[in-house]
């Protein structure tokens, strides 16, 4: 099986409301649950038998020798010549490193408590950006569905000083704990957010002692820049930065919601690391969203897809995902060093309803490069209502069951013209009314947005952009795209610094003398 076969297979794909007819037992086959998490399949373009196809391709592609090498700890990141073992920070896979994980668990939850009892402290301030940033904010986020941090919890991520400003409005450096993330601890950003901060506990006469802790897995760089030892907090060069929230990248979110809010999110993306693991490929979860993206991307030849989480609690969920997924798999060399060919399809979204008033339009009417038109949608609800108002989350949920339905059953030109049969002007007004349908898209429930439910959602993302990589054949665990803007960042900033302007292309020194 090969992405052309997908190719050929697609070109005389079924209308998805017809499948429903045709495969009386779709929704059983296709939509499948694992703890809190139901995924709906049925509404995405593919039918049971392109799905059979897919699951012959992840047999092509040695999917499950990938998930075993994953598991193993084996050194997967060939080109940085790593191992990949963010689910033993679950306690899954990578038995080598178990003690330590325990270890740094255990600290973790000490040190969370400690704090906690302490009052010392009203606000942390955690100070990171990317995988340092992206999945402790999402995560800070859903926590407050069922909790309230105390204490609060600000995030300084941006180099604008904008961000760090509004991190630290109103807050007293006396009873702020600063927390200074970056597993390389020479991010330019998070360095410069780091140094303001600390000017600005000093003014206050606050030591660096008392107010400022580190998490890296470079200690000595932290070290170097002046947090003591003992305020550092290790983790590992085998957790990517877009998959360490489960480490001590996280120690924010376990002292403001606390450690054991902290564990049960580990504990859900552990559960879910178990079904990856085990479950046959036909009912796995994350292989099957994996699957149908490829179907979406490589076979319909989407190149995006809209993630929209109908909870207000989610709505950086998108943002995450864009790291997760485009970071991992943008990528257009194989592990090989061959070209790839299509991958990672633009990752957007923002939470619903909010979308809805905005590029829904766009979904349901507008063009792409297909001919086929929209984008494919990941739409995530929470079943429960965390907000004590019923009212609303009945609309929410019903709103986003709409969309998708509207999404796939479209309305059609002969409905528009009799609803508008008055119209003198019909003939031109019926296709601009009319909806095509036949879009895809998967829907995500959770029963309720837990901590444990949220690691459940993440290690599910997580898991689908490996299996993707796999069947794509890059390596979704380094990202050397990031760096060249990073070099050329820190050449312009002497500049700048100097107001010496260098050797650029004319638009690039114009710029530079803009702000000179
Ligand atoms: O955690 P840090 O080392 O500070 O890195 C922060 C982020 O910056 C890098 O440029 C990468 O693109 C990200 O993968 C990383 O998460």
């Amino acid at each position: 099986m090969t992405f052309d076969d997908l190719k050929a297979r697609a070109a005389s794909t079924d209308n998805i409301a017809d499948l429903f007819i045709s495969e009386p037992d779709r929704l059983s086959r296709m939509a499948h649950r694992i703890g809190p998490i139901r995924a709906d399949f049925s509404k995405q373009r593919v039918s049971l038998d392109d799905l059979e196809a897919l699951l012959a391709l992840a047999d092509a592609k040695h999917v499950k020798e990938w998930r075993a090498k994953l598991f193993a700890g084996e050194p997967i990141n060939v080109s940085e010549g790593r191992a990949v073992m963010h689910t033993a920070l679950r306690g899954v896979g990578g038995e080598a490193v178990a003690d330590e994980v325990t270890a740094m668990r255990a600290r973790i939850a000490v040190f969370s408590n400690d704090i906690r009892a302490s009052g010392k402290f009203d606000d942390i301030v955690h100070i990171g950006i990317g995988g340092s940033d992206l999945g402790p904010r999402l995560v800070a986020d859903g926590f407050a569905a069922t909790l309230t941090a105390s204490p609060r919890l600000h995030f300084a991520n941006n180099v604008d000083g904008a961000s760090v400003n509004d991190a630290l409005a109103g807050l007293d450096p006396k009873r702020t704990l600063v927390i200074v993330v970056s597993k390389s601890f020479g991010t330019q950003e998070t360095k410069m957010n780091a140094e303001s901060v600390r000017d600005w506990l000093a003014q206050a006469g606050c030591s660096p002692r008392d107010h400022v802790l580190a998490v890296s897995a470079n200690r000595d760089r932290a070290i170097a820049f002046g947090i003591h030892s003992d305020n550092i907090f290790d983790f590992w060069d085998w957790v990517g930065g877009r998959y360490s929230v489960w480490s001590a990248v996280g120690l924010s979110l376990a002292i403001a919601y606390g450690p054991d809010a902290f564990s049960q999110m580990l504990d859900g993306a552990a559960a879910m690391d178990r079904h990856f693991r085990d479950a046959p490929l036909k009912q796995n979860i994350p292989v099957l969203m994996a699957l149908i993206g490829v179907w979406n991307r490589n076979a319909l030849g989407y190149d995006s897809l809209a993630v929209i989480p109908y909870s207000r609690r989610l709505r950086k969920f998108s943002a995450f995902l864009q790291q997760l997924e485009m970071e991992s798999n943008g990528k257009s060399f194989g592990r090989d060093g061959k070209p790839a060919g299509l991958t990672c399809p633009v990752i957007w979204g923002d939470e619903g309803t909010n979308g809805q008033h905005a590029f829904f339009q766009w979904l349901h009417q507008g063009t792409g490069p297909n001919g086929r038109g929209g984008a494919p949608v990941d739409f995530v609800a929470v079943l429960a209502d965390h907000e004590g108002r019923p009212e609303h989350h009945r609309a929410l949920l019903a709103n986003c069951f709409a969309q998708s339905k509207a999404l796939m059953m479209g309305k059609s030109e002969a409905v528009v013209r009799k609803e508008n049969s008055d119209r003198a002007d019909i003939d031109s007004l019926a296709p601009q009314k009319m909806f095509p349908g036949n879009r895809p898209s998967t829907t995500l429930t959770l029963d309720e947005l837990t901590p444990s439910a949220i690691g459940y959602l993440i290690a599910l993302y997580e898991h689908k952009a490996f299996v993707q990589g796999v069947l794509w054949g890059v390596n979704s665990f380094d990202q050397w795209g990031v760096e060249l803007g990073k070099v050329l960042a820190d050449t312009i900033l002497t500049e700048l610094e100097r107001r010496e302007i260098g050797d650029h292309d004319p638009s690039t020194k114009a710029l530079i003398r803009l702000a000179c």
